[in-house]
């Protein structure tokens, strides 16, 4: 066997303490499956005598994780601090300057400073892998570098974000308000530090932006995500959706088209008895199609320490083996810049429209959205105890830019009495 592979740890929160226990717990089983022994050198988090339920005697303790990246015994540096910039980027730098390998669970870094993490990584020679830093758990990141190589990739879709789906889920089976069950979950520790990365749509956006780049080959593109959040989902849409046989998910959607690469991330309807309509609690789902295998759906935990840290030791077990895969699947020198294009395919969308309940009101707004092309497939207005009328519409399949176009228009006939909102009903 190998000298050992050293690893030092910066982040020592739900999935630095996970990697512990998996390097202390199955230390003869990755040495015998890698041929090599993986132990731990040196450490680092903010505070250093916090009881974090893992034995961290044997370990070196850094206060400063770019001290930590830099250290002689430290062969592989293990970035699990979060963070796009600050301590993570500086001690990721340092590493990879130094020619060491990196293993991180960091998409908000990745998702901003992905290319030019990767190139530094390609200059000195030192791997870069994420794998934890998309869907936790399910390996998809290899699915695409590795099993899908020789696929063309045409989509990728899927959801990302664990507590959007917990929420979501939660609020149709217990037929809460979104409010009380965004309270719930905040109360089950759920939420990322700034709730609105997830219920933004924000961190789901960043692992769309990494799954596109390696799908087809552009640099990672964040701002190129159309974003839309699920703030604004009601207990009504929750329901009217069910009434029509689908559920409400935050659904990331990357496709190549001739216009260039489209990625949106937003609520949308799906069937209920398709399997993204079936997915529960914090559970996540990546659906890829590439032109030889066809599709195929990956589907497991999102999130938590054990998932995630068993992607990241995946991760640290290709190293130790000396596999050898740019950060992003081909060189970073050949990702060529995203061409981004706004999501042109069309589909039928559920509208919910308050109406001021006055003759002709509703009249007005179907002749603007005829005028703009926009054909009505199904229509309903609810009881209501007060002067504002919820009108539920759902359209034919039209291009998002030119409902668009019609919702301005809608809202300028000044029968609407709140902004309209507009979901997409997802296209097979
Ligand atoms: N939790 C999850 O399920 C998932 C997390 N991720 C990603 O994994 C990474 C880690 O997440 P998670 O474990 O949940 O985060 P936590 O908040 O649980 O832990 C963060 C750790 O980083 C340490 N830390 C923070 N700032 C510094 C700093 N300036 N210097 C040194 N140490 C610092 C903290 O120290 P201290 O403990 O002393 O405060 C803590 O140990 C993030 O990038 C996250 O997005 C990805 C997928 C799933
Ligand atoms: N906040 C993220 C954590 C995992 O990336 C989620 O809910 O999925």
């Amino acid at each position: 066997m190998t000298t050992p592979l050293r690893l030092g740890i910066a982040g020592l929160g739900t999935v630095g303490v996970g990697v512990v226990r998996i390097v202390q717990t199955h230390a003869d089983m990755l040495a015998a499956r890698t041929g090599r022994a993986i132990s731990i050198s040196a450490v680092s988090a903010r505070t250093r005598d916090k009881d974090r339920g893992v034995d961290l005697s044997a370990y070196a303790w850094e206060d400063d994780p770019v001290a930590l990246a830099k250290r002689e015994d430290v062969d592989l540096f293990v970035e699990l601090m979060g963070g796009s910039d600050g301590p993570a980027k500086a001690a990721t730098e340092a590493a990879l300057a130094a020619g060491k390998p990196v293993v991180t669970a960091n998409k908000a870094m990745l998702a901003i400073h992905g290319q030019a993490l990767a190139e530094l990584a390609e200059s000195t020679g030192a791997a870069l892998r994420f794998e934890a830093a998309v869907a936790g758990g399910i390996p998809c990141i290899k699915a695409l570098t590795e099993g899908l190589a020789a696929n063309e990739i045409t989509r990728v879709s899927g959801v990302m974000n664990g507590t959007c789906n917990y929420i979501l889920t939660r609020m149709e089976a217990s037929g809460k308000p979104y409010d009380e069950i965004f309270a719930e979950a905040d109360a089950l520790g759920f939420l990322e530090a700034d709730p609105t990365l997830d219920v933004g749509g924000i961190d789901a956006g960043h692992k769309l932006a990494l799954l596109s780049a390696i799908a087809f080959g552009t640099q990672v593109d964040f701002e190129g995500v159309q974003l839309q959040g699920i703030q604004e989902v009601s207990i009504d849409d929750i329901h009217r959706a069910r009434d029509m046989g689908y559920r409400i998910k935050l659904l990331g959607e990357a496709r190549r088209t001739e216009a260039g690469v489209e990625q949106s991330m937003r609520p949308t309807l799906v069937p209920a008895d398709s399997p993204l309509g079936q997915l529960e609690g914090g559970t996540n789902m990546v659906v890829i199609e590439g032109d030889s295998v066809g599709q195929i759906v990956l589907r497991g935990a999102g999130a938590g320490e054990g998932p995630t840290a068993s992607a990241v030791m995946g991760d640290v077990a290709d190293i130790a083996r000396g596999l050898d895969i740019p950060p992003f699947g081909q060189p970073a020198a050949t990702l060529a810049p995203a061409q981004r294009a706004n999501s042109a395919t069309e589909c039928a969308h559920y509208l919910r429209l308050s109406l001021t309940d006055t003759p002709g009101a509703l009249a007005r707004v179907a002749t603007v959205l005829g005028q703009n092309g926009i054909s009505i497939d199904r229509m309903r207005q609810y009881d209501h105890p007060g002067e504002d009328a919820p009108v539920l519409i759902v359209t034919h399949p039209c291009a998002p830019s030119a409902l668009a176009t019609a919702l301005e228009g809608v809202t300028a006939t000044g029968v609407v009495t709140a902004d309209p909102i507009a979901l997409q009903i997802q296209t097979p």
